[in-house]
């Protein structure tokens, strides 16, 4: 297999011996299969001291196996057997391989190629520490790929020197976080991917050197790589996070001067890419996923290419995908196309890394499939020849022309003009007008499109960021949720004797194996943000630079030219522009405020972690004043009355789901579209629209019964509560389902507010909330909101919270006298009839007063006292069924006003407590996903983009914010789970 890769084949063989006339003819393209080497490097110190073991071993020259570290040792017959893989490639170097040994079997015979007008590529590809830097770049004392392949360059050029010409440039470039950054010259800031008319990919405006000397490159390419971005990770102590590309071009000419020489370009390609570990761990794990697709999205396209590549085999009509990221569009040729190229894989020896190796090789294997179609790159100087003959001819007769004019203008001045002269004289004169504004529309245009080409990139350098900061919420999350755990368990334990028993056993808990992996990520997350921010920064000013030229240009260009059309022409296309530009920005600004919109449920969220935690130490102290029945002033006492109240009408439960309503609409955007209110009457496609949205944006779901608001001869009659099936496991307190509303009719402009608040009123009515908890929604039909009855609903979570306020305030007011049994109404400015009265008194209920009085007696006695209590625990468990059901059966009942039978102080505090325990073993809750928000492909409007702006993002959050800072309001029976 070798030999016949390094092997010249037959046509180059006579193109070298016909040199260095070169007369021969281009060679067909031939296909040639894409050499793939693997390298082991040494186990090393720090893998030893893990206690490591060797599991991949070479065997021949071409094979590699490696051993599964996982497998029994004690299966005498099966050991180191079942999962033990063997691969084949077309050489494999072990630990004893030398630099210059990996260099002459896989590069050295590229190198005439290239000097002869042909494309290569070497790659390194492994994860993180496997030594694809140490292969590429070296050491001083070893120097690896880059130097070994310069220095065999520049000895073949000098050999030949005497009859050829050539011309050497050279260039290094990183791929980091999709953006292109020149080594060599790290102040030119992104450089942008461009393809030429014949589809090759050049980089606009990348530092080319031009010399000879290996040497001087490797300084070069030594200085450039320290510019590359790097961290320290598990694996390497200075893992560089990027793929770094070293272009060599060369151009070849014969001295014999002949006016149809050729001038052949040869291009090599020397890349060593970022650590592939992360892919491989997205792929197990799935939890790197968004990280591997920002950071490594190069790597991931790689993959892609060479999976698809490899499954198309000879066949050439399969497509695939280089566009997906700019390492593989830069690698296009390299993979698919006219180049011979080799990969160098890379592997660690270690059991540690024994998964990364198995992906590594299976990578590896699969891209030997691949099949690149070589030809020799030739340019006829010819060409270039007539094609200065024609500028010279070109160029005589417009001194021609010029001549005759002035003398033409001189007769003129003699005799008075003649109206040939004049016809004549008009046209030369549009013929310039026209080039100078071709001219000029091109630089206005060429500024034009580099400017939309930084906004893009700014967009999507804005919007990896927010997921960076969303991403470091989630996490965040999740160690706080822990924490509270943790907390939350220490102190069962130290009350509970039956459990303390156990605990000794149990010993302290664990850290669970996501939250260590939430905080190391947190600080990859971070140091990615610092990135990204400088990043920004960089672009942003030259975005400012290039802004503040495109409208000088804007402003003095247009001046020169004098036909009016033609002024026209270009104020048009400045304002083409302007409205291109505008329409990205409102792209952008779209996405900023969704992602705004999702950062805000991780306030929400943890916000609501830490009510749970006051909620927890308002009950303790409350257990704790009781038993020692200290006496507590009669302003304290209301106000924890007032709690209570407020626990039980779940007050912040309404808020919360009203939000979620606000917020799936305007997520989903399409739904505040009024001219599909209309449409709302077809309930196929809102059920559908609505079936999308379950998921509350903190990760809670609720079911609400449908509200049929059946229309009458005045719009809207009554909303009623339509049977539903009886709570199955879902319908548990702890797994609120969805959401659903059923809107029957269309919303006309004019759908009476009254209704409307009748609606709302009963959607924060705690019977419907309550009864909500109890439906399931399978069987119900759902339709979206109009964005009026957003609004609306939006205005009454403020009378909500004004509710709230107003009875604080009550409670605050020494006069207020027990605002306990003032009765509220949604719209206290409106005669609306009154939704709900509480019928609680600052009197205990019966059962109430049974429970504290069987209280008293339990204290009375503290040994006793304590088994007792958890049997009357377990008592209040049994007896009553939870709120949200127990409330659930009143609706069924069809009280007109909702009573609520308000539990005793302690059944409250147990039933909650019990919910919060069962609720906290939910530990890593389905934390709402970032909203991973796609970049508009093309920069034209999109309608669904546009239309968002109708309706002011700031509206829900805002409404939040009034309403959490004022109200807070706690809540018990329908605590949001997650
Ligand atoms: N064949 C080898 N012989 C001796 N040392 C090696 C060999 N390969 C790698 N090493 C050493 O292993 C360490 C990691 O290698 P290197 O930095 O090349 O890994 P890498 O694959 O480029 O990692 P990353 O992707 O994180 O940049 C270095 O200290 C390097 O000197």
């Amino acid at each position: 297999m070798l030999s016949r890769l390094n092997a010249p084949s037959a046509e180059e063989r006579s193109s070298r011996a016909s040199s260095p006339a070169m007369k021969e003819l281009p060679a067909e393209p031939k296909d040639q299969q894409l050499m793939v080497a693997l390298r082991i490097r040494p186990i090393n110190d720090t893998e030893l001291d893990e206690g490591a073991a060797v599991i991949a071993h070479k065997v021949g020259d071409q094979m590699v196996v490696l051993m599964d570290p996982g497998e029994d040792p004690d299966d005498a017959l099966r050991a180191n057997r079942s999962r033990e893989k063997t691969f084949i490639f077309d050489i494999v170097f072990d630990q004893q391989a030398s630099q210059e040994e990996v260099y002459c079997s896989t590069t050295q015979h590229l190198v005439e190629g290239v000097i002869s007008g042909y494309n290569a590529t070497v790659f390194a590809y492994g994860p993180s520490g496997a030594g694809k830097t140490y292969t590429m770049l070296g050491m001083d004392s070893e120097p690896g790929i880059y130097l070994q392949t310069l220095n065999d360059l520049f000895r073949a050029i000098e050999e030949t020197s005497d009859d050829m010409e050539y011309t050497v440039s050279m260039s290094y470039l990183e791929i980091y976080n999709e953006v292109i950054r020149d080594l060599l010259n790290p102040s030119l800031g992104f450089l942008e991917l461009r393809e030429d008319s014949k589809g090759s990919i050049q980089i606009a405006g990348i530092t080319e050197v031009s010399t000879t000397n290996a040497q001087e490159i490797m300084q070069l390419l030594i200085k450039g790589n320290k510019q590359r971005t790097q961290e320290p990770t598990a694996a390497n102590k200075t893992s560089s996070r990027s793929h770094a590309v070293l272009q060599v071009t060369v151009k070849q000419r014969s001295r014999l001067k002949d006016l149809s020489e050729e001038v052949r370009v040869g291009k090599l390609f020397m890349v060593d890419l970022a650590g592939s570990e992360r892919a491989s761990q997205t792929q197990n794990r799935g939890k790197r996923m968004k990280e591997g697709a920002h950071i490594n999205r190069s790597l991931l396209a790689l993959g892609n290419c060479i999976n698809a590549l490899s499954e198309k085999g000879g066949s050439r009509s399969q497509y695939v995908n280089f566009r997906d990221s700019k390492l593989t569009r830069l690698l296009k040729d390299a993979l698919g196309g006219n180049s011979r190229t080799v990969m160098i894989a890379h592997i660690s020896p270690a059991s540690t890394y024994f998964e990364e190796s198995r992906t590594t090789l299976i990578y590896a294997y699969r891209a030997k499939n691949i099949k690149t179609r070589v030809k020799r790159n030739l340019l006829n100087v010819s060409y270039h020849i007539a094609q200065y003959t024609d500028i010279i001819s070109d160029l005589r007769r417009e001194i021609e022309h010029l001549k005759s004019k002035i003398e033409k203008q001189e007769k003129e001045k003699k005799n008075g003009p003649d109206i040939r002269d004049v016809q004549e004289v008009h046209h030369d004169s549009e013929e310039d007008s026209r080039m100078q504004m071709n001219k000029i529309r091109g630089q206005l245009i060429g500024a034009f499109k580099e400017q939309m080409e930084m906004r893009r990139s700014l967009m999507e350098l804005e919007n990896t960021n927010i997921e960076l900061h969303i991403d470091t919420s989630r996490h965040l999350l999740t160690i706080a949720d822990w924490e509270r755990e943790k907390a939350h368990q220490a102190h069962k334990e130290k009350d509970d004797e039956n459990v303390e028993a156990d605990g000794e056993e149990e010993g302290e808990t664990n850290e669970p194996h996501e939250v260590s992996i939430a905080r190391e990520e947190i600080n990859m997350l971070l140091a990615e943000q610092r990135k990204t921010a400088a990043l920004k920064a960089g672009l942003e000013q030259r975005l400012a630079n290039t802004k503040k030229k495109a409208s000088q240009m804007e402003k003095l260009l247009p001046k020169q030219i004098i036909n009016k059309d033609q002024r026209e022409v270009l104020r048009l296309l400045c304002k083409a522009h302007e409205l291109e530009v505008e329409n990205t920005e409102l792209q952008a600004n779209n996405l900023y405020q969704k992602n705004l919109l999702c950062q805000k449920d991780f306030v929400i969220q943890r916000y609501h972690q830490h009510r749970l935690l006051c909620e927890e130490i308002i009950q303790q102290q409350r257990e704790l004043i009781k038993g020692n029945w200290i006496p507590v002033a009669e302003p304290l006492e209301k106000r924890y009355r007032l709690y209570s109240q407020e626990l039980e009408e779940g007050t912040l439960n309404r808020l919360l789901l009203l939000h979620s309503v606000m917020f799936n609409s305007l997520r989903d955007g399409c739904d505040l579209n009024i001219a599909q209110q209309a449409d709302l009457h077809k309930e196929d496609t809102s059920r559908d629209q609505l079936d999308n949205r379950k998921d509350l944006p903190w990760g809670a779901k609720f079911e609400l019964p449908p509200i049929v608001i059946e229309p009458d001869s005045e719009g809207y009659k009554s909303s009623k509560v339509t049977p539903s099936k009886k709570p199955g496991k879902r319908d548990s307190l702890l797994t609120p389902t969805s959401f659903r509303l059923l809107i029957t009719p269309p919303v006309h402009e004019k759908a009476s507010s009254l209704s409307m608040k009748k609606m709302v009123s009963k959607l924060c009515s705690p019977t419907n909330l309550d009864l909500s908890m109890k439906k399931s929604s399978e069987d119900v039909s759902a339709t979206s909101l109009s964005a009026e009855a957003l609004k609306e609903m939006a205005v009454s979570t403020k009378s909500i919270s004004l509710i709230a306020a107003s009875r604080r305030s009550k409670t605050h007011d020494p006069e207020g006298g027990s605002s306990l049994s003032t009765v509220h109404s949604l719209d206290e400015g409106a005669s609306e009839p009154k939704y709900w009265k509480p019928s609680l008194t600052p009197d205990l209920s019966e059962s109430q007063r049974k429970a504290e009085a069987d209280r008293r007696q339990l204290y009375s006695s503290p040994r006793r006292g304590r088994q007792r209590n958890s049997s009357l625990e377990r008592k209040a468990k049994k007896k009553r069924p939870p709120s949200g059901i127990r409330n659930a059966q009143m609706g069924t009942e069809k009280l007109p006003i909702p009573m609520i039978d308000h539990p005793s102080e302690k059944q409250l505090s147990q039933t909650h407590l019990m919910q919060h325990s069962k609720a906290t073993k939910t530990l890593f809750p389905a934390v709402p996903a970032a909203t991973k928000t796609k970049f508009p492909t093309s920069l034209h409007a999109d309608e669904n983009t546009l239309q968002v702006p109708e309706i002011s993002f700031t509206f829900p959050s805002a409404i939040w914010h009034r309403t959490e800072l004022k109200t807070k309001p706690p809540q018990r029976s329908q605590r949001i789970c997650r």
